[in-house]
């Protein structure tokens, strides 16, 4: 089922917590809405689901006005991040239970339940487990537990709310993966909330960013990460320096360096700021100061399988640099030494815009 919000605008008091949001969601898409907290991520979801109403705009399902129905017949799942399955039923009757407290007229036969149930469970890899409490599941089941349970009125539109948000950061990734695997085989329209851009970024066929009430940017993961349409979807993404700086005549001066701003035009000329990943900049021991930022070393910390390297360039900013295991084991840098830092991608701000 296809998914189509146009122009939507939701109030609490005087509080815009969705201030004409549009966005479409072609049939069997898996969209991540990603923002910070208060972005309206969870207002927009509900707002899908038929729980919420709308101040101005419309909900299309299908290309049909949703508003126009019983949100009972939206055919849409929910998981949310503290799914409470019924602590005294059983996994089985768990699963079971949406198919079992349908009206008789349209509830299946016990065997035709029984088949369903067992189907999900191999799909969430749960059989063997069918007997379980859900006192004793671990979180990560539980959360599988709960899929499935959505999953067996066979929604049209499944809806997660921070699904695996209060689970570790192993189990986390480990039921992203499978949460994709899951939808490459079964294909059910999905959206899904989360904080977490790097979740997003893994599971998502198309990321919206959100903030404020408003959508910053909708696109692919690459789109969205490689082409930040603004310096908030930029910060947002992933870990980035600012060098602020001039740009004149289409050339950036930042931190002492002269780089072409390409796209720029005399229009632009005035001060802009320059952003660039930490895992976009080279370090060396050689430069002039016209050609690389120099900078003094402030840091240098093992994280994982990357070094962080805290610098101070003249211009008195800092920035930081993730340098590969290897890059950092040849340059052995020492902590107050001076090198050389060289930006290999640089996006040019003014005011917001890109130039
Ligand atoms: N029923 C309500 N009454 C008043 N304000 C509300 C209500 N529901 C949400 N809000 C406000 O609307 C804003 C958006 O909330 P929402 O839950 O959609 O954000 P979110 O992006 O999902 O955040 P989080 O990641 O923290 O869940 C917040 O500032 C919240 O306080």
């Amino acid at each position: 089922m296809s998914i189509e919000i146009e122009n939507v605008s939701k109030r609490f008091g005087a509080f815009a917590a969705l201030d004409d949001v549009s966005l479409s969601v072609p049939s069997g898409e898996l969209v991540a809405l990603l923002g910070p907290s208060g972005s309206g991520k969870t207002t927009l979801l509900r707002i899908i689901a038929g729980l919420e109403s709308v101040d101005e705009g419309k909900v299309l399902l299908n290309g049909e006005d949703a508003s126009l129905h019983d949100p009972r017949h939206r055919k849409v799942g929910f998981v949310f991040q503290h799914y409470a399955l019924f602590r005294h039923m059983n996994v089985f009757d768990n699963v079971a239970f949406g198919l079992s407290v349908k009206p008789k007229r349209t509830r299946p036969g016990k065997e035709v339940i029984r088949s369903k149930v067992f189907e999900l469970l191999k799909l969430i890899q749960m059989e063997h487990l069918w007997d379980r409490y859900p006192s004793q599941l671990s979180g990560g089941q539980r959360q599988r537990v709960a899929l499935a349970r959505a999953l067996a009125v066979e929604p049209q539109v499944l809806l997660l709310d921070e699904p695996f948000g209060a689970l570790d950061a192993k189990v986390r990734q480990e039921l992203r993966r499978w949460l994709r695997q899951l939808h490459d085989e079964i294909h059910v329209t999905s959206v899904f909330v989360t904080h977490d851009q790097e979740e997003a970024l893994e599971v998502a066929d198309r990321i919206v960013v959100m903030n404020r009430g408003k959508v910053e940017q909708e696109g692919t993961p690459s789109e969205v990460y490689d082409h930040p349409a603004n310096p908030f979807v930029f910060d947002f993404l992933g870990k980035v320096n600012l060098f602020h700086g001039r740009i004149d005549n289409g050339v950036a001066q930042l931190g002492g360096v002269r780089l072409p701003a390409s796209g720029s035009s005399s229009g632009t000329d005035g001060p802009a700021v320059g952003y660039v990943r930490s895992h976009d900049i080279d370090i060396s021991r050689h430069g002039s100061g016209s050609d690389a930022i120099a900078a003094q070393v402030r840091g240098v910390l093992r994280v994982g399988p990357l070094v962080r390297v805290d610098l101070l360039h003249a211009g008195g900013e800092q920035f930081e640099v993730d340098l590969s295991r290897d890059a950092a084991d040849r340059l052995a840098l020492q902590v107050g030494e001076q090198v050389f830092a060289r930006p290999r991608n640089v996006r040019f701000f003014v005011n917001d815009y890109q130039i």
